[in-house]
């Protein structure tokens, strides 16, 4: 790491653990790994921790290296310890999203490299062949799991398979502020109730973040034992943004400004640092991200210096493995995406991050600023609102973000004019989920949005001809009934039906005219199972083979595995 924030001046070099951390496990990190000194957090968890199977809370900035220093002390137990019949786990990670695991087990591999005998890594997470992968893990011998909660669940209801967790050593929590939300908090208990009990088996628990609220859930005694260790290396007064990480807000208007100001600021940006641009653009619902991505597909199509990738949880399972994978190598690109990438992910070199409409919280600002100046490199961040979305940045005043220093209307102004043609060129379908998924989206925040469902309607119809629908695209009534929205005037209702096999894709356009309007249904291509994808993308990996679909109904609702901010207010 070359930044200040991952190393300092009182940086240790890795030797100074010779002789306490194994060494199979030293030699993987220098030699291996090429890391010639400790990061802050490192330091701090394998000098301070009172030996290394002691419960810890760890909180640090994010991209400042807490995967190594979770893995190293459960690890070197796991080692120093020996005595683990074949087949049974020894270290359980939970991660909330499929690509975190996948990068935490393969960060795994790389400092369990240098050992003597391969230490077998498993991952289990949804998206994948269940009985595929449970063969895989019943015929092993993994020593370490790495999981998403509803995947792990899954292995967990059959009591063999459950057997091997009996003699497990260590449970860690990455991202543990989030694990240990509503969203996920069925799942963990569940966990919690098929694992040997703490009392009983003395695991060691481990939680790690780069954000902790004040009070975290009741369940965190379950995990860490009364008087376990508590470090840190964010000064409590601070937020815990990486400094070196300038970020701006952008306000415009309405939601028909949105995206023309983007392609502005992307531009913008681009041509201050054309060389390695590398960017991730958050959006606030799968479909719209994949909205986004068609957009820009076209947009930057000209420029071949520019990959356009996008990064949610409709696609497939091995597109999304393939695409962390492409964006990982690559030097450069852009990458519209929904949060299963806005916690945890390494992505190498990421230059910006953009976010477009509202974080769920404060903290989920954070996190997302966060995939970029890792490593201690420079990063630049900037988020996009509405007016009336701007109220998430009076809210989170502690948030150190100023105003964009260049005022780029003009040039916003002049991008309508690619704009308008691209929406113009996409197909109805993309619009009409993207336009659905927004309202379901807004609907979460009617109140914070100084909205009626009238005029979140307006808007939202006002958004659906920003994006070059004709009419506001059809939406069936099921859903516009889960998303609370009956009776209200200017919505398009019909009856949208599922293809045959039940597919997503067909439908019989049999529009029943606009609520309070009677007007006709325009276009073709909606889907069934629309909505906003619970609250924001990504956020709770159930069990799914599915890819996570369907999991927000109609967007009314606050979906399974969603969450308003903390204390059920968003970003608050
Ligand atoms: N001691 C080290 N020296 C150099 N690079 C390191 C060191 N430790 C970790 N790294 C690298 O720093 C990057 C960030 O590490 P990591 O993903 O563990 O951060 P994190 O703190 O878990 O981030 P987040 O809060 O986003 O989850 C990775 O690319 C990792 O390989």
């Amino acid at each position: 790491m070359a930044g200040t924030d991952a190393i300092d001046n009182d940086a240790q070099r890795w030797e100074t653990l010779q002789g306490k951390l194994h060494d199979g496990l030293l030699r993987g990190v220098r030699d291996g790994m090429g890391y010639e000194f400790m990061s802050p957090v490192q330091q701090k968890v394998l000098t301070e921790l009172p030996n290394f199977h002691s419960d810890c809370l760890v909180q640090a900035k994010t991209g400042t290296g807490k995967t190594l220093a979770f893995l190293l002390p459960a690890l070197h137990s796991l080692l120093t310890q020996p005595g683990l019949q074949k087949g049974q786990v020894a270290i359980l990670i939970l991660s909330p999203t499929r690509e975190l695991a996948l990068q935490i087990a393969k960060e795994c591999d790389s400092v369990t490299a240098n050992l003597p005998r391969k230490l077998e890594c498993h991952t289990a997470y949804g998206g994948t062949s269940k009985e595929r992968d449970l063969n895989k893990f019943m015929s092993g011998d993994p020593k370490i799991v790495v999981a998403t909660p509803g995947r792990l669940n899954d292995y967990l209801s059959d009591e063999y398979v459950a057997g091997k967790f009996d003699t497990i050593r260590t449970l860690i929590l990455d991202e543990a502020d989030q694990m240990l939300e509503a969203g996920f908090l069925v799942a963990i208990n569940e966990i919690l109730s098929r694992l040997p009990s703490k009392a009983k088996a003395q695991w060691q628990g481990m939680c790690f973040s780069a954000t902790m609220p004040q009070k975290i859930s009741g369940v965190l005694p379950k995990v860490l034992k009364q008087g376990h260790t508590h470090l840190s290396t964010v000064d409590p007064n601070e937020t815990p943004t990486i400094d070196r990480v300038p970020q701006h807000s952008i306000v415009v208007s309405s939601a028909a400004e949105v995206y023309n100001t983007l392609w502005a600021v992307l531009q913008t940006e681009y041509e201050a640092q054309p060389d390695n641009f590398k960017a991730i653009v958050f959006g606030t619902t799968a479909n719209g991200v994949a909205l986004m991505h068609s957009l820009f597909s076209t947009l930057l199509a000209s420029n071949n210096n520019i990959k356009v990738f996008q990064l949610q949880s409709r696609l497939s399972q091995n597109i999304r493995t393939r695409t962390t994978a492409e964006f990982k190598a690559a030097p450069a690109g852009v990458m519209f995406a929904s949060d299963v990438i806005g916690r945890g992910m390494d992505f190498p070199n990421v230059s910006h991050v953009f976010q477009v409409g509202l974080p769920s919280n404060g903290d989920q600002y954070v996190h997302r600023v966060g995939r970029t100046a890792r490593a201690g490199n420079e990063g630049r961040a900037v988020i996009l609102l509405t007016e009336r979305e701007s109220f998430f940045l009076r809210v989170n005043k502690r948030l150190p973000i100023s105003p964009y220093p260049v005022d780029i209307s003009a040039k916003a102004a002049a991008s309508t004019l690619d704009v308008i043609p691209a929406f113009y060129a996409l197909d109805e379908a993309t619009k009409s989920k993207a336009y659905q998924a927004w309202l379901g989206f807004h609907k979460m925040f009617t109140k914070q949005l100084q909205l009626s469902n009238e005029g979140l309607v307006q808007e939202a119809n006002q958004y659906a001809s920003a994006i070059g629908c004709p009419e506001p695209p059809l939406i069936d009534k099921k859903i516009v009934g889960k998303m609370g929205l009956k009776g209200v005037r200017g919505l398009n209702v019909g009856h949208v039906e599922s293809a045959p096999g039940g597919g997503r894709g067909g439908q019989s356009s049999r529009g029943q005219g606009r609520q309070g309007r009677g007007g006709q249904q325009p276009n073709g291509g909606n889907k069934s199972n629309g909505g906003s994808q619970g609250i924001h993308d990504g956020r709770v990996e159930k069990n799914g083979t599915n890819g996570g679909r369907g999991r927000g109904g109609g967007g009314g609702g606050r979906g399974r595995g969603g969450r308003r901010g903390r204390g059920g207010q968003p970003s608050a």
